[in-house]
């Protein structure tokens, strides 16, 4: 449970913003009910029982995104009915609900369902002079305090959440080539185990090295290998589908994870990446670069340890007869 709050932001907020408004909006809603405020009162606790339904969707589904909305939406039109009902005592109430929505949902949605409330209370502030403020002063005063509040919340969100995806890059891609780390094809492979374990989906692994890789970094400068290593992963990946995911393994090796294969498949598949490579990365004088390759099905009851391990010994095979070519654990 904790490892899930602390790698899911939107989750984690959700949960947060679910366990404020139970705790702050739960006593409210009970007075504003026992001094006879049926309306406010009975929206305040329509909104602590949409945040606990919508935290408990975002739990259990691990779909943050609707329920986000959901809340977002129940807040926006809980604010305005609040505004509404109580006038000047309830504008107060607005300033939290227009942080807390920043932590529901993407800044740009947040942003737009927040103009969207506020002109709606706009609209409704001029069609009813007296209705929520007690001066034109008061009504300029708060729309501008609001829309300030509302912007400099966005541009800390949007740039929180650029933040944010940019340590997700670093954290989980090489960042040589761009394609996944470690880290991420340990995690995937975990992902497969489970599914093949659940659903019984079977993946295949293909474990390639470039062949004679110190020659060519001492015959074409360090530079050129890197320049390689660079250029391989979009080789491999316009020869893949779009499910197919290629990791950098370390050094001059790769992993690439298929879902959904069988054997003879994959074997087919590891022979095309193979004869690809070959024919499209070509170094500076015109030579072609070679790869040895080691494939292996997953087996039921296997660790993911394990199946890589039989894809590293086939690889191992194919260099020892000779290299540039395929080998099947
Ligand atoms: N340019 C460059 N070279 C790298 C990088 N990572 C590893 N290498 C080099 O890759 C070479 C791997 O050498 P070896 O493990 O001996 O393998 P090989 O020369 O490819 O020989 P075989 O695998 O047996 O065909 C080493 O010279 C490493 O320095 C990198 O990020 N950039």
């Amino acid at each position: 449970m904790l490892e899930r709050l602390k790698n899911d932001f939107y989750l984690a907020m959700l949960t947060l913003v679910g366990c404020i408004i139970v705790l702050c909006v739960t006593p409210y809603g009970i007075y504003r009910l026992y001094s006879g405020n049926y309306i406010v009162g009975a929206a305040d606790l329509i909104m602590v029982l949409c945040a606990i339904a919508a935290t408990r969707m975002a739990w259990r589904s691990g779909d943050t995104v609707k329920p986000g909305l959901f809340m977002a939406l129940v807040f926006c039109a809980g604010a305005l009915l609040v505004c509404i009902n109580l006038g000047v005592d309830g504008l107060f109430w607005v300033y939290p609900f227009l942080v807390f929505i920043f932590f529901l949902v993407a800044p740009i949605r947040a942003f737009v369902l927040l103009a969207l409330m506020l002109g709606s209370l706009f609209v409704i502030a001029n069609l009813y002079p007296q209705l929520i403020f007690a001066s034109r002063f008061q009504m300029l005063a708060f729309f501008v305090t609001t829309s300030i509040t509302s912007l400099f919340a966005f541009i800390f969100a949007y740039r929180a959440q650029l933040q944010r995806r940019e340590l997700q890059r670093l954290a989980t891609t090489d960042s040589l080539t761009g394609a996944g780390n470690r880290r991420t094809l340990n995690d995937q492979l975990a992902v497969a185990i489970s599914e093949f374990a659940r659903l019984s989906r079977q993946y295949g692994l293909i474990l390639l090295d470039l062949d004679h890789f110190k020659q060519i970094n001492d015959n074409y400068g360090h530079k050129v290998g890197d320049q390689i290593l660079i250029e391989l992963v979009p080789v491999l990946q316009s020869m893949l589908r779009q499910s197919d995911q290629v990791f950098r393994f370390g050094g001059e090796e790769f992993v690439v994870l298929v879902a959904d294969i069988k054997q003879a498949d994959l074997e087919r598949l590891a022979e095309k990446l193979r004869a690809g490579v070959q024919r499209k990365i070509i170094l500076p004088d015109g030579a072609q670069i070679t790869t040895s390759i080691g494939v292996a099905m997953q087996k039921a009851d296997e660790s993911w340890e394990a199946w890589l391990h039989r894809a590293d010994l086939a690889l191992y095979e194919a260099k020892h007869q000779g290299r540039n070519r395929v080998v099947t654990a």
